[in-house]
């Protein structure tokens, strides 16, 4: 036998799942499907590992609840795992936690399946529901649920907490006290697709939970805050989420986990202000303008500038020095009427993160028609950051007197920053008009 297989693992449970429903707890099954070949999840995020659509039927003495459904291609397998365990005219609800196409891609037909269930979701996702839905929403059952609402299946209720923005605006979770399960969608979730669905049976997935979160919850920190704190007084015994193992060993592990996730790491306990300058220079005009600026901002007491060239740099280990940040200031030359591209990289991860109500200002050297700044400040606004001074623009390399002004440009950023300067916002429609 070649040595290398003796450490090969079956690969059928990670792959093809389990056959039928799977119980998850006492009345609960699993009734979701896997999806191994996903490589790239809504666009954004890498998903080496595959990923899972969790879908759960509760059955009580008085009817059946399914709580969220997969994506629409994968509807055969929701709808084969659903028939092993329960009728059609058995579902009483249809729960909906967020109404993200990957788990409401087998709703209209489960609904046509089943026009007897209402379907229960927060009143964020109605709308939603009515878009997904088109004419068949005018006869479908829908009641929208919040926080401190619940229904009954008889032997077992199902409640509700409403946690938006974990990770849409239309988000909640469901509990299930009677087993003690709380189900959370996307919160909790991971794209790690192992088809032996528990945390203690699949393989190591730290490293996809935490991706997950860092792409898909991170924009949402407060908002994830606020949720860990509404359901953490819940007394679960398991986390069901939609993607990713379901979470039974050590729950509140997980829980900690997030919530370390979470939460901003603690600007050392200090009165000064960061200021982070960040800039690319193709023939060093925008660098020696840089430099300036760092020069000039550091000569303000209480504000503590750093200067980093992006060049050959990975934006990822920058986001957590950003997000801690007061201000930023972003170097660009024109080339061929535009920002550089490392710029627009780091431009684009800002999504990933809070920027809103951050100072932001823009600089750089130009040949001839100068549009990179503009359209950086474009970008930061976009961002909701406070721009307080109108660009800095030189053309090709600055002279003695424009580096001047980029130690003054530099000061006042960081006299906004430490409030010795009254507070600005440039208003660049007016702008423009002058
Ligand atoms: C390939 C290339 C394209 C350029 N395109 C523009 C342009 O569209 N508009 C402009 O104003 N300057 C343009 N420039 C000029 C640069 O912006 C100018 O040389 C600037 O000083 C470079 O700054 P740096 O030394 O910080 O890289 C271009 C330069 C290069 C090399």
């Amino acid at each position: 036998m070649p040595s290398e297989a003796l450490h090969l693992r079956p690969a059928a449970p990670r792959t093809t799942g389990p056959e039928g429903a799977v119980p998850v707890a006492h009345g609960v099954h699993w009734i979701g499907a896997l999806d191994p070949g996903l490589r790239s999840f809504d666009v954004i995020l890498k998903t080496a590992n595959g990923t899972t659509y969790n879908s759960y039927l509760v059955r009580g003495t008085e009817g059946v609840a399914v709580i969220d459904t997969v994506k629409a291609e994968f509807a055969p397998a929701f709808f084969e795992r659903l028939e092993a365990v329960a009728r059609y005219d058995e579902i009483r609800y249809i729960v909906l936690n967020h109404l993200e196409p990957d788990h409401t891609g087998a709703v209209p037909e489960l609904i046509r399946r089943a026009p007897q269930a209402e379907i229960l979701l927060s009143p964020r996702g109605l709308p939603m529901l009515r878009a997904l839905l088109g004419e068949a929403f005018a006869t479908a059952q829908v009641k929208p649920v919040t926080t401190g609402h619940a229904v009954s299946l008889g032997n077992r209720s199902l409640a509700f907490f409403n946690t938006p923005y974990v990770h849409w605006p239309d988000t909640q979770c469901t509990w299930l006290p009677e087993e003690r399960v709380l189900f959370t969608c996307d919160l909790f979730g991971s794209h790690f697709c192992d088809g032996r669905l528990f945390e203690d049976r699949v393989d190591d997935f730290r490293h996809a939970f935490d991706n997950y979160f860092d792409r898909i919850m991170r924009p949402f920190r407060s908002f994830v805050i606020s949720a860990l704190d509404l359901i953490e007084p819940l007394d679960f015994a398991m986390i069901a989420p939609a993607h990713g193992p379901i979470l039974r060993a050590a729950p509140r592990d997980w829980l900690a986990r997030t919530r370390a996730l979470a939460t901003p790491r603690t600007k050392a306990e200090t009165a000064e202000k960061v200021l982070l300058i960040f800039y690319v220079s193709a023939y060093g005009a925008t660098a020696q303008l840089a430099q300036a600026i760092h020069d000039g901002a550091e000569e303000e007491e209480g504000v503590r500038v750093s200067l980093f060239d992006l060049e050959g740099a990975d934006i990822g280990p920058f986001l957590d020095l950003i997000e801690e940040a007061d201000g930023l200031a972003i170097g660009t030359p024109t080339i061929n009427g535009d920002a550089v591209r490392t710029v627009w990289d780091l431009l684009a991860r800002l999504v990933d993160i809070e920027t809103r109500g951050k100072m932001g200002a823009a600089f750089g050297s130009y040949g001839w028609s100068g549009e990179a700044v503009r359209l950086v400040e474009t970008r930061l606004q976009g961002l909701k950051m406070r721009l307080p001074e109108p660009g800095l623009r030189v053309k090709l390399h600055p002279s003695d007197e424009e580096l001047e002004e980029g130690r003054a440009f530099g000061r006042r950023l960081a006299q906004q920053l430490t409030g010795r300067a009254p507070p600005r916002e440039i208003d660049f429609a007016e702008l423009a008009a002058r």
